[in-house]
């Protein structure tokens, strides 16, 4: 049997790759039009449990009612990440939004591990390590060998390139058997509040694995976005300029902290203004989104500000730190 035989044919790339504007065009008809396929995630996995993957894990067990396998490196981090969902669902139980059964069974539906490998037996996987491309890389190429080979592999990358991840699945760039499977899910911040998600397919993305993406992300209740696999795709192509301008207008002095975040937050109706944002989002992760637009799209109007790169370098990543713009106990 051939390495392609053994692979469903509903999870193989199409063989003629357009520009990203006519596939995302097909794509949007296909998934308008093209039934949908008994492809079902029954078990995910999830590795990173920082900020987003804690949140993409309970919502996952908690809405799509699947198990979860959490894996991250840092047995500090898995520790922290489970609190933090003991103290989410208790809130949401004295707030009565669910019941304590519900809480329980979500919480037993979460298993952690620091073993990449525990993955063997996932129908998915949502990768949400920090947004740095050779770590993303290195975790798909192993993630090709481990998970099982209907498995779609998805990232939960900011910015950067999912055909470029895609292409970390093999040294063979004709056998698209493992970066057919691959895909971004890109949820929104804080995970169980935001309801948009941004799904976007590199060159090698069957349909039917972007499909099967939506399709996942609706069963956690969320509502999908299609964009095309350019930086920062159409989320932080928008968003990571306003934050950016936002912090050159503090380095430059047109504005203190606070004034800037008032005008936007009480002249735009946003719940907070961009520089509290920055400091949720990670200023780090910030940083990281303004370098792929910079030199993605070779625009020196994506330069990143001086500032946010010198607040990076002294360690004051916002609130995951303890200080950023504004200082957190
Ligand atoms: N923070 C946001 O608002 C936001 C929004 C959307 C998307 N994202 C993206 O989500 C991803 C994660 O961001 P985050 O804010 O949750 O980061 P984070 O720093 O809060 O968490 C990252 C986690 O990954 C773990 N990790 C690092 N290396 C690992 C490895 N080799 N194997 C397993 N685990 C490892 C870390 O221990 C940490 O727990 C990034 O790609 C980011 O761009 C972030």
């Amino acid at each position: 049997m051939t390495s392609l035989a053994r692979f469903p044919s509903r999870l193989m790339a199409s063989p003629k790759p357009g520009v990203a504007s006519q596939r995302l065009a097909s794509l949007g008809r296909q998934l308008s039009t093209t039934p949908p396929r008994a492809f079902e995630v029954k078990k995910l996995g999830v590795i990173g449990a920082g900020q987003m993957g804690l949140g993409i894990a309970l919502v996952a067990a908690q809405k799509a009612q699947v198990p979860v396998t959490l894996v991250d490196n840092s047995q500090t981090s898995l520790d922290k990440g489970l609190a933090f969902a003991d103290k989410l669902l208790a809130k949401d139980v004295s707030k009565q939004k669910i019941t304590e059964e519900v809480a329980k069974a979500t919480r037993d539906r979460l298993k952690v591990t620091t073993q990449l490998s525990d993955l063997s037996d996932v129908d998915m996987v949502i990768e949400a390590v920090p947004e740095i491309p050779s770590l993303k890389e290195q975790i798909f190429a192993q993630l090709a060998q481990i998970c099982p080979q209907h498995a779609i592999l998805a990232t939960n990358t900011s910015s950067i390139s999912i055909t470029k991840i895609a292409r970390a699945t093999t040294k063979d760039a004709t056998d698209t058997s493992a970066s057919s499977r691959v895909v971004s899910t890109h949820f929104m911040n804080p995970v169980p509040v935001q309801k948009g998600v941004e799904i976007i397919s590199g060159l090698q993305t069957s349909p039917e694995t972007l499909k099967a993406a939506v399709a996942f992300c609706e069963k956690m209740g969320k509502i999908c976005s299609v964009s095309a696999d350019v930086p920062g795709f159409l989320a932080n192509r928008i968003l990571m300029p306003y934050i950016n301008e936002a912090i050159i207008c503090l380095e430059t002095g047109v504005g203190k902290r606070e004034d800037i975040d008032n005008i936007m937050k009480n002249g735009t109706n946003v719940p907070m203004g961009p520089l509290t944002l920055a400091d949720f989002i990670g200023l780090d992760t910030c940083l990281a989104i303004m370098e792929t637009l910079h030199v993605g799209l070779g625009d020196s109007k994506y330069r990143p500000s001086v500032l946010l790169r010198q607040y990076v370098d002294a360690g004051w990543l916002g609130k995951k730190s303890g200080r950023g713009f504004y200082e957190y106990k």
